[in-house]
């Protein structure tokens, strides 16, 4: 791998040179990171330092919280298997899911994934829901100057996006990392491989080393090539290897999912990766997953087919695609009430659970 394949992007550059280079990125790894994006590090550290006090609360508070029907709450150690086939055990991590605060009694409230958050006790944690929501939002503004950057990178208006994140499916989702070193042979690992479901990830880590990327060899990653997927995309496969995304003081590191890709006909790529654990020591990273309003179509767009360029995806919805990829990978999911939820609102049920435990 080199440096251009996973790039620097300097947000406070102009937004056409920033937008040429997100081009670039997103049709060769799939993976950047960003500087100059506006957020205060100071925040990022507090952030950070909450996270960890979070994560040291007792087994019980952590528990009381446990992930509900909305995706909100406490994932415990193994309780997420991210690669069935080559697992184990469930990942050598523990996490906390926040979304979009929406009120119990609101209408929204009715659709899945949508509800009130599940906070720690303040008696416990005072300043955690204050720290937590501030970054937040910040993310959220940085993440809707992404859109922009991405927009504009497709040759579109750099407002293109922007009213499909109106009401967005956002994830916030601190992780800790177990001190296990993992054993890929014999399918121990911090985070299976895996590809990431949404639109975007801004994801902040601390100092320890352990994300690692599919790059497949010689693809040329680093130059806007005509896509052709992820070659490696089921992990282990011929051709590729795993390289290491370290940890950029200052910068988040940005990758792209699914739904990116279903839009763009395969040309942005989301990237195969995986966390693994080889220094012994714990690991504190925040994903801030960012997908689109739960109803939004997510289509092949016309700039992104042509002659000898049919669509190779279905159009299928926001809510439609993450509910699907959430019954295959979490061992709590409720499948069942989901699709109840489903139908009480209306939309159509997931796909059936695969390789759910
Ligand atoms: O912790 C990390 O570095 C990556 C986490 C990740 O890939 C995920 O949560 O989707
Ligand atoms: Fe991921």
């Amino acid at each position: 791998m080199t440096v251009k394949d996973v790039p620097i992007i300097d947000m406070s550059a102009p937004e056409d040179v920033a937008a040429a280079a997100v081009r670039a990125a997103a049709a060769g790894s799939g993976f950047f990171y960003v500087t100059g994006h506006g957020v205060s590090q100071d925040l990022v550290d507090e952030a950070f330092t909450q996270q960890r006090a979070l994560f040291g609360l007792p087994l019980e508070a952590k528990m009381a919280l446990l992930q509900d029907d909305n995706n909100r709450g406490y994932t415990p150690f193994r309780e997420e298997t991210l690669d069935p086939a080559r697992q184990k055990h469930g990942d050598t991590k523990e996490g906390f899911y926040f979304g979009r605060e929406v009120a119990a009694d609101s209408p929204e409230a009715s659709k899945p994934l949508h509800g009130p958050n599940q906070w720690p006790d303040p008696v416990l944690l005072p300043e955690y829901r204050r720290v937590t929501w501030r970054y937040y939002t910040e993310l959220n503004g940085l993440g809707m100057r992404l859109l922009r950057l991405l927009a504009l990178s497709l040759g579109l208006p750099a407002d293109h996006f922007t009213p499909m994140f109106s009401q967005p499916l956002v994830t916030l989702r601190p992780l800790h990392y177990a001190a296990e070193v993992s054993d890929p042979g014999a399918g121990v690992f911090g985070a299976g491989a895996h590809t990431d479901y949404g639109m975007l990830t801004i994801l902040a880590t601390d100092d320890v080393p352990g994300l690692q990327i599919w790059l497949p060899d010689g693809s040329g990653c680093g130059g806007a090539d005509q896509g052709q997927g992820q070659g490696g995309a089921q992990g282990g496969a011929q051709g590729g290897r795993w390289h290491d995304v370290a940890p950029v003081s200052g910068a988040f590191i940005i990758n792209l999912g699914d739904m990116l890709e279903r839009w763009t006909n395969g040309l942005y790529r989301s990237t195969l990766h995986r966390v693994i654990n080889t220094t012994g020591r714990e690991r504190y990273s925040i994903a801030f997953f960012f997908e689109p309003n739960f109803d939004t179509v997510v289509e092949v767009l016309p700039a992104c087919t042509g002659p000898g360029n049919p669509p190779r995806y279905p159009p299928t919805t926001s809510g439609e695609h993450l509910l699907a990829k959430y019954a295959q990978t979490h061992a709590g999911y409720n499948a069942a009430d989901k699709e109840q939820h489903q139908q009480h609102a209306g939309v159509a049920a997931p796909a059936a659970a695969g390789g759910r435990h």
